[in-house]
């Protein structure tokens, strides 16, 4: 019998694997463990003595231990896949299809296993055993490890592996066995450095993968043209945010579709299915005259388009060009993060309002998701279907924004696009219109939206003939819109019209709940998802009054992302205007209030401010001065102006520059609480 303390017999099914496992235990113990092995396919002999026998799977265990071994200690193999293959595999690209073919389920099973388990996950591996039933879509890569001829011919890239060699648990089991005092020394120093170089192979791959990934999803997005990808299923793989927002579709769903449904004009669909290849032809997408160009990969039967704003007068296309704000309503109620009371009740409301078709207006500070509310109404509405189209209104001078909105007639101006263009009312027919800023429009652009509020019914510029809109229209405004109409700058009729339902939404700084959940979504959005804020950084900026609200509170997440070292933020990381702006109004504020300087008219006037801002308004000084007589105070004007300038000298409140209004402070905030 073969009692050695060094040797071993080593049984595999295929003389390939034999070859494999050999060569690897000599290199892994760098020929101190004396190895013989056997192929059951090359025959073997009647009966071997050897205290142990390695197998190289559970079958070869089950067809060789019994009769050729009987009296030796069995030890089955786990297998992986030979790593020098690696860096092949790793090129495969990311959530491409690949058939993985071997002999046996179980096989196929373990190895598919082991790949992933070696990182190879970047891929949709599909298992496939002879005879088994190939998928219906076209394959363009097929791996097997040692077994090349069962793979379906009509494969173009077939990689073969090779044998799966013993994985890292077996070669330590074998040094244990053998080497009982020191296994680890006897592994050789050369195999250790594979196995830890395989791992940092791995990880560099994911690694540059992922920043492929993030910079070509930054140049897709980046570029002019709308650009469209999809495979021989007609799956699409590629549609941009360009052209996710001419479709009036959220980019995030484009990619899932079928080609029939993202674009449904049969005479687009059969140029993209059936034209030839490189060539262009002009399509209407919604009212917009786009130049696709048709190009398809041999290789795979990709066909790849780009949509153009088609050039008919010497110009690209305003429509396409000028409304940068967006056309399909990207968030819905899911995207709209916090979970406080206030932002709940806010969400509640805006769910109902969803359902009634009347125009809306949003009112709320800059930046405190005024814009989400307005795209998650419209995908909650009875409208989800229609289009949806966003403009911000003080974005463009007031002739370009007439007739973006309205459209104009053949020779309407010079200039004009020949044949006329559609306004933005009648491309959102059937859906839903957002016009941000309203409160900045002019008294010409009024009553034009006027008679489209009122009649339902839009004259082109230059147009006689009135022609029926059905749309939606939603409005938002951080202006006190009220004192706009009051102050003879804004149309009563107009304001009644859009301000039939009425939703605010509520300060950053009225819902400090919601800081903490917001920080680590801009931190995932940042792929910063294991950065750590710590709880006294977290208190620290609820106690902040975010005059910019989520977005201040989102762009300062970018910079403390930036600058911090390691993955946890801390204190230093904030702006420094934070840092010092804070300690100087928390110490002011406790100052203020350690000498109990505040007065009752000045409560009064805070008490009115927050009843204002609870409803998203910074109200001018004449509304707030009605309000306040209105609650019974027999202040005169020159008391409250008087009032203010003291109060924004404490720093208690901000006097906003222009119409801006006036807005509370945290102190101001925070010493009425106080008092109460
Ligand atoms: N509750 C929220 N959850 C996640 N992101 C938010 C939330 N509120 C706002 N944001 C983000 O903050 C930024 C500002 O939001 P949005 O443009 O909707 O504000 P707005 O009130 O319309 O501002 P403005 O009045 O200046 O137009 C956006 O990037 C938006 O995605």
């Amino acid at each position: 019998m073969n009692d050695h303390k060094d040797s071993l017999v080593c049984f595999t099914g295929t003389k390939e694997t034999k070859k494999a496992v050999a060569q690897q235990l000599k290199d892994v113990f760098d020929g101190s463990l004396k190895v013989e092995a056997y192929a059951v396919e090359e025959g073997l002999p009647t009966h071997i003595e050897t205290a142990y026998a390695l197998y190289s799977s559970a079958l070869v265990y089950e067809e060789v231990a019994a009769t050729v071994v009987p009296d030796s200690v069995p030890i089955i193999a786990g297998r992986m896949m030979n790593f020098h293959y690696l860096d092949e595999l790793l090129k495969l690209p990311p959530d491409t299809p690949v058939l993985y073919v071997n002999d046996t389920q179980e096989t196929i099973d373990e190895s598919i296993a082991s790949l992933r388990a070696l990182g190879i996950d970047h891929i949709h591996w599909i298992p496939y055993a002879p005879n088994q039933s190939l998928p219906k879509a076209p394959l363009t890569y097929a791996v097997t490890c040692g077994e090349p001829a069962l793979i379906p011919e009509e494969i173009p890239y077939q990689i073969n592996i090779g044998a799966r060699l013993l994985d890292f648990s077996t070669i330590y089991e074998l040094s244990s066995i053998f080497f009982q005092a020191q296994p680890l020394q006897h592994i050789s120093e050369s195999y250790l450095k594979q196995m830890v170089q395989l791992q940092r192979r791995v990880l560099q791959a994911q690694t540059s993968a992922e920043q492929l990934s993030t910079h070509l999803y930054h140049v897709l997005n980046g570029v002019n043209d709308g650009i469209l990808a999809f495979d021989t299923s007609e799956r699409v793989t590629v549609c941009n945010e360009r052209l996710a927002r001419l479709l009036h579709i959220p980019v995030r769903s484009a990619t899932h579709l079928k080609l029939k449904q993202l674009l449904p004009f049969s005479d687009l669909q059969s140029f993209l299915l059936n034209g030839a290849h490189d060539t262009s032809e002009v399509f209407d997408v919604y009212g917009n005259q786009m130049l696709v160009h048709r190009m398809e990969r041999s290789v795979d039967g990709i066909v790849i388009a780009t949509f153009d704003a088609a050039n008919t007068n010497g110009g690209a296309s305003p429509s396409f060009e000028v409304i940068q704000k967006g056309q399909y309503a990207k968030y819905s109620f899911d995207d709209i993060l916090g979970h406080s009371p206030v932002l709940n009740q806010a969400k509640a409301l805006a769910k109902k309002l969803s359902l009634v078709d009347h125009s809306i207006l949003i009112t709320g500070e800059t930046g405190t998701g005024k814009e989400l509310f307005a795209s998650a109404i419209h995908q909650a509405s009875p409208r989800a279907h229609g289009p949806y189209l966003a403009v911000n209104v003080s974005s463009l001078p007031e002739h370009l924004l007439e007739s973006e909105l309205f459209g104009y007639v053949d020779g309407a101006f010079t200039g004009a696009r020949k044949g006329g263009k559609k306004g933005l009312f009648e491309q959102a027919q059937g859906g839903t219109i957002f016009l941000d800023e309203i409160g900045d429009i002019s008294p010409t652009v009024q009553a034009r939206l006027l008679r489209v509020l009122q009649e339902k019914e839009v004259l082109r510029i230059g147009g006689e003939n009135v022609l029926p809109v059905n749309v939606r229209v939603i409005s938002a405004t951080n202006k006190d819109l009220a004192e706009e109409v009051y102050q003879g700058r804004f149309r009563s009729d107009l304001y009644h019209r859009m301000n039939v339902l009425q939703l605010s939404v509520p300060p950053l700084r009225n819902r400090p709940e919601d800081i903490e959940s917001l920080l680590y979504h801009f931190l995932d959005e940042l792929k910063s998802s294991t950065t750590l804020i710590p709880h006294e950084v977290v208190l620290y900026l609820q106690g902040l009054s975010w005059p910019g609200n989520v977005r201040e509170l989102k762009n300062i997440v970018s910079y403390m992302a930036t600058v911090a070292e390691g993955n946890t933020i801390t204190m230093q990381d904030l702006p420094e205007r934070l840092q010092q702006n804070t300690a100087v109004e928390h110490d002011e504020a406790l100052k203020t209030f350690a000498e109990g300087s505040l007065r009752e008219d000045e409560c009064t006037l805070i008490q009115q401010l927050m009843f204002f801002e609870q409803r998203g308004i910074n109200p001018g000084r004449k509304r707030l001065e009605r309000q306040i007589q209105e609650a019974g105070m027999n202040y005169t004007e020159h008391h409250i102006r008087t009032l203010i300038d003291q109060l924004a000298d404490a720093n208690l409140v901000i006097k906003g520059s222009g119409r801006r209004g006036i807005q509370l402070t945290d102190q101001g905030r925070a010493l009425l609480k106080q008092r109460k």
